[in-house]
Protein backbone atom coordinates (compact mmCIF):
# COMPACT_ATOMS: atom_id res chain seq x y z
CA UNK A 1 0.00 0.00 0.00
CA UNK A 2 1.15 3.58 -0.86
CA UNK A 3 0.81 7.30 0.26
CA UNK A 4 -0.47 9.56 -2.06
CA UNK A 5 0.83 13.24 -1.87
CA UNK A 6 0.33 16.32 -3.49
CA UNK A 7 3.16 18.60 -2.95
CA UNK A 8 2.44 22.27 -3.76
CA UNK A 9 0.26 21.44 -6.27
CA UNK A 10 -1.53 24.30 -8.96
CA UNK A 11 -3.16 23.64 -12.17
CA UNK A 12 -5.97 25.10 -13.79
CA UNK A 13 -8.21 24.97 -17.04
CA UNK A 14 -6.12 27.55 -19.38
CA UNK A 15 -7.47 30.49 -17.17
CA UNK A 16 -6.65 31.53 -13.19
CA UNK A 17 -5.25 28.39 -11.71
CA UNK A 18 -8.42 26.42 -10.13
CA UNK A 19 -5.89 24.68 -7.04
CA UNK A 20 -3.19 27.18 -5.49
CA UNK A 21 -0.48 25.39 -4.03
CA UNK A 22 -2.34 22.71 -2.08
CA UNK A 23 -0.39 20.09 -0.35
CA UNK A 24 -1.92 17.07 1.24
CA UNK A 25 -1.12 13.25 1.92
CA UNK A 26 -3.41 10.46 1.92
CA UNK A 27 -2.13 7.90 3.99
CA UNK A 28 -2.86 3.63 3.71
CA UNK A 29 -5.62 2.84 6.59
CA UNK A 30 -6.72 6.44 6.34
CA UNK A 31 -9.83 8.30 5.35
CA UNK A 32 -9.33 11.67 4.24
CA UNK A 33 -12.25 14.33 3.65
CA UNK A 34 -12.12 16.69 0.64
CA UNK A 35 -14.84 19.40 2.12
CA UNK A 36 -15.45 23.25 0.41
CA UNK A 37 -18.16 25.10 -1.14
CA UNK A 38 -18.97 23.93 -4.94
CA UNK A 39 -16.62 25.36 -7.27
CA UNK A 40 -13.95 25.27 -4.70
CA UNK A 41 -11.75 23.01 -6.26
CA UNK A 42 -12.51 19.30 -4.64
CA UNK A 43 -13.32 17.41 -7.89
CA UNK A 44 -10.29 18.94 -9.84
CA UNK A 45 -7.86 17.74 -6.63
CA UNK A 46 -9.47 14.29 -7.14
CA UNK A 47 -9.03 14.26 -11.02
CA UNK A 48 -5.10 15.66 -10.40
CA UNK A 49 -4.58 12.54 -7.89
CA UNK A 50 -6.07 10.41 -10.44
CA UNK A 51 -3.52 11.45 -12.96
CA UNK A 52 -6.26 13.09 -15.31
CA UNK A 53 -5.01 16.70 -14.69
CA UNK A 54 -1.50 17.31 -14.64
CA UNK A 55 -0.56 19.83 -12.65
CA UNK A 56 1.50 23.44 -13.65
CA UNK A 57 3.19 23.44 -10.78
CA UNK A 58 3.90 20.91 -7.90
CA UNK A 59 3.77 16.93 -8.21
CA UNK A 60 1.62 14.52 -7.36
CA UNK A 61 3.30 10.80 -5.82
CA UNK A 62 2.25 7.70 -5.20
CA UNK A 63 4.32 6.37 -3.13
CA UNK A 64 8.10 7.30 -4.48
CA UNK A 65 6.65 8.21 -8.14
CA UNK A 66 5.57 11.11 -9.47
CA UNK A 67 1.96 10.46 -11.35
CA UNK A 68 2.48 11.24 -15.14
CA UNK A 69 -0.76 10.40 -16.57
CA UNK A 70 -4.26 8.11 -15.76
CA UNK A 71 -2.36 5.13 -17.09
CA UNK A 72 0.39 5.55 -14.95
CA UNK A 73 -1.79 5.89 -11.67
CA UNK A 74 -3.72 2.68 -12.75
CA UNK A 75 -0.54 0.76 -12.77
CA UNK A 76 0.26 2.61 -9.14
CA UNK A 77 -3.63 1.31 -8.05
CA UNK A 78 -5.26 4.34 -7.92
CA UNK A 79 -8.48 4.08 -8.44
CA UNK A 80 -11.49 6.90 -9.16
CA UNK A 81 -14.93 6.48 -8.18
CA UNK A 82 -16.17 9.81 -10.30
CA UNK A 83 -18.43 12.46 -9.41
CA UNK A 84 -21.08 11.78 -12.60
CA UNK A 85 -20.51 7.82 -12.12
CA UNK A 86 -18.98 6.68 -15.01
CA UNK A 87 -21.52 3.78 -15.77
CA UNK A 88 -21.89 2.14 -18.89
CA UNK A 89 -26.03 3.08 -18.67
CA UNK A 90 -26.75 0.21 -21.22
CA UNK A 91 -24.80 -2.42 -19.23
CA UNK A 92 -26.39 -4.02 -15.82
CA UNK A 93 -25.26 -3.17 -12.98
CA UNK A 94 -23.10 -6.68 -12.22
CA UNK A 95 -21.64 -6.26 -15.75
CA UNK A 96 -20.31 -2.28 -15.41
CA UNK A 97 -18.53 -4.54 -12.46
CA UNK A 98 -16.91 -7.41 -13.61
CA UNK A 99 -16.03 -5.65 -17.07
CA UNK A 100 -14.03 -3.09 -15.10
CA UNK A 101 -12.54 -6.19 -13.49
CA UNK A 102 -11.61 -8.53 -16.00
CA UNK A 103 -10.00 -5.22 -17.90
CA UNK A 104 -7.40 -5.40 -15.05
CA UNK A 105 -6.56 -8.94 -15.71
CA UNK A 106 -9.43 -10.95 -13.06
CA UNK A 107 -10.44 -14.23 -13.83
CA UNK A 108 -14.49 -14.57 -14.99
CA UNK A 109 -14.98 -16.54 -12.54
CA UNK A 110 -13.04 -14.47 -9.44
CA UNK A 111 -14.51 -11.33 -11.19
CA UNK A 112 -18.52 -12.64 -10.70
CA UNK A 113 -17.84 -13.88 -7.36
CA UNK A 114 -16.04 -10.20 -6.62
CA UNK A 115 -18.76 -8.27 -8.46
CA UNK A 116 -21.59 -9.95 -6.23
CA UNK A 117 -19.70 -9.15 -2.82
CA UNK A 118 -19.56 -5.79 -3.65
CA UNK A 119 -23.13 -4.96 -4.67
CA UNK A 120 -24.23 -7.10 -1.71
CA UNK A 121 -22.42 -5.09 0.45
CA UNK A 122 -24.06 -2.11 -0.79
CA UNK A 123 -27.09 -3.38 -0.61
CA UNK A 124 -27.75 -4.18 -4.15
CA UNK A 125 -27.81 -7.83 -4.63
CA UNK A 126 -31.22 -7.27 -6.22
CA UNK A 127 -30.05 -5.18 -8.81
CA UNK A 128 -27.22 -6.88 -10.27
CA UNK A 129 -28.73 -7.86 -13.10
CA UNK A 130 -30.82 -4.42 -13.86
CA UNK A 131 -29.65 -2.00 -16.71
CA UNK A 132 -27.67 1.03 -15.33
CA UNK A 133 -30.48 3.15 -16.93
CA UNK A 134 -32.81 1.76 -14.94
CA UNK A 135 -31.89 2.25 -11.82
CA UNK A 136 -32.35 5.38 -9.57
CA UNK A 137 -29.87 7.78 -9.00
CA UNK A 138 -28.27 6.90 -5.81
CA UNK A 139 -28.64 3.21 -6.87
CA UNK A 140 -26.39 4.33 -10.01
CA UNK A 141 -23.96 5.98 -7.19
CA UNK A 142 -23.55 3.17 -5.47
CA UNK A 143 -23.04 0.77 -8.02
CA UNK A 144 -20.09 2.93 -9.41
CA UNK A 145 -18.34 2.85 -5.72
CA UNK A 146 -19.00 -1.04 -5.69
CA UNK A 147 -17.00 -0.96 -8.71
CA UNK A 148 -14.12 1.05 -7.12
CA UNK A 149 -14.70 -1.14 -4.21
CA UNK A 150 -13.95 -4.05 -6.36
CA UNK A 151 -10.99 -3.34 -7.80
CA UNK A 152 -9.25 -3.19 -4.29
CA UNK A 153 -6.69 -0.53 -5.04
CA UNK A 154 -4.01 1.20 -3.04
CA UNK A 155 -5.37 4.40 -3.30
CA UNK A 156 -9.89 5.40 -3.63
CA UNK A 157 -10.38 8.52 -4.66
CA UNK A 158 -14.09 8.69 -4.41
CA UNK A 159 -15.91 11.35 -5.67
CA UNK A 160 -19.37 12.86 -3.92
CA UNK A 161 -20.06 9.27 -2.98
CA UNK A 162 -23.25 10.29 -0.87
CA UNK A 163 -24.83 13.41 -2.36
CA UNK A 164 -28.03 11.15 -3.56
CA UNK A 165 -28.38 8.45 -1.00
CA UNK A 166 -30.64 8.26 1.91
CA UNK A 167 -29.21 8.12 5.57
CA UNK A 168 -29.23 4.54 5.79
CA UNK A 169 -27.54 4.01 2.61
CA UNK A 170 -25.55 6.75 3.13
CA UNK A 171 -24.27 5.01 6.41
CA UNK A 172 -23.81 1.83 4.16
CA UNK A 173 -21.15 3.90 1.95
CA UNK A 174 -19.40 5.39 4.92
CA UNK A 175 -18.98 1.81 6.83
CA UNK A 176 -17.67 0.28 3.46
CA UNK A 177 -15.14 3.34 2.73
CA UNK A 178 -14.05 2.34 6.42
CA UNK A 179 -13.52 -0.74 5.77
CA UNK A 180 -11.53 -0.08 2.58
CA UNK A 181 -9.39 1.80 4.44
CA UNK A 182 -9.24 -1.12 7.29
CA UNK A 183 -8.13 -3.06 4.19
CA UNK A 184 -5.02 -0.49 3.81
CA UNK A 185 -5.94 1.31 0.94
CA UNK A 186 -5.82 5.41 1.38
CA UNK A 187 -9.07 6.64 0.69
CA UNK A 188 -9.97 9.88 -0.32
CA UNK A 189 -13.71 11.18 -0.27
CA UNK A 190 -15.04 14.51 -1.46
CA UNK A 191 -17.92 15.68 -0.09
CA UNK A 192 -20.26 18.39 0.69
CA UNK A 193 -21.54 16.70 3.92
CA UNK A 194 -20.26 17.68 7.47
CA UNK A 195 -21.56 14.82 8.71
CA UNK A 196 -19.75 12.75 6.72
CA UNK A 197 -16.56 14.42 6.50
CA UNK A 198 -16.51 14.19 10.59
CA UNK A 199 -16.38 10.38 9.97
CA UNK A 200 -13.09 10.53 8.30
CA UNK A 201 -9.95 11.23 9.96
CA UNK A 202 -8.51 13.99 8.52
CA UNK A 203 -10.41 16.93 6.80
CA UNK A 204 -8.86 19.38 3.73
CA UNK A 205 -10.54 21.82 3.37
CA UNK A 206 -10.38 24.15 -0.14
CA UNK A 207 -12.21 27.27 -0.68
CA UNK A 208 -11.28 28.89 -4.38
CA UNK A 209 -8.42 26.33 -4.99
CA UNK A 210 -6.50 27.02 -2.13
CA UNK A 211 -6.31 24.52 1.26
CA UNK A 212 -7.91 26.62 3.91
CA UNK A 213 -7.01 24.35 6.71
CA UNK A 214 -6.21 20.38 7.20
CA UNK A 215 -7.44 19.46 10.49
CA UNK A 216 -6.96 16.17 12.14
CA UNK A 217 -10.41 14.64 12.91
CA UNK A 218 -9.18 11.95 14.84
CA UNK A 219 -5.72 10.86 15.48
CA UNK A 220 -3.86 7.55 14.08
CA UNK A 221 -4.42 4.43 16.10
N1 LIG B 1 -13.34 21.18 -17.47
C1 LIG B 1 -13.29 22.41 -16.93
N2 LIG B 1 -12.97 23.49 -17.70
C2 LIG B 1 -12.88 24.73 -17.17
N3 LIG B 1 -13.12 25.01 -15.87
C3 LIG B 1 -13.46 23.99 -15.06
C4 LIG B 1 -13.56 22.65 -15.55
N4 LIG B 1 -13.89 21.84 -14.51
C5 LIG B 1 -14.00 22.64 -13.43
N5 LIG B 1 -13.74 23.93 -13.76
C6 LIG B 1 -13.75 25.07 -12.82
O1 LIG B 1 -12.84 24.79 -11.77
C7 LIG B 1 -13.36 25.25 -10.53
C8 LIG B 1 -13.38 24.09 -9.53
O2 LIG B 1 -14.29 23.09 -10.00
P1 LIG B 1 -14.44 21.69 -9.27
O3 LIG B 1 -15.40 20.87 -10.07
O4 LIG B 1 -13.11 21.13 -9.02
O5 LIG B 1 -15.10 22.12 -7.89
P2 LIG B 1 -15.83 21.26 -6.77
O6 LIG B 1 -15.33 21.77 -5.47
O7 LIG B 1 -15.67 19.81 -7.07
O8 LIG B 1 -17.33 21.68 -7.00
P3 LIG B 1 -18.71 20.86 -6.75
O9 LIG B 1 -18.82 20.70 -5.27
O10 LIG B 1 -19.75 21.77 -7.32
O11 LIG B 1 -18.58 19.56 -7.49
C9 LIG B 1 -14.74 25.84 -10.81
O12 LIG B 1 -14.58 27.24 -10.92
C10 LIG B 1 -15.11 25.25 -12.15
O13 LIG B 1 -15.91 26.14 -12.89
Amino acid sequence: MSVLSVDGVTLGYGGEPVLRDVSVRAEPGRLLAVTGPSGAGKTTLLHAMAGLLRPSAGEVRVGDEAVRDRDHAVSRRVVLVPQDNGLASILTAGENVQVALMAVGVRPADARAATAAALASLGLAEQAGQLVEELSGGQQQRTALARGLALAGDVLLADEVTSELDAVNRQRVLERLRAEADRGAAVVFATHDAEAAAFCDAELHLRDGRAESLAIVKSAP
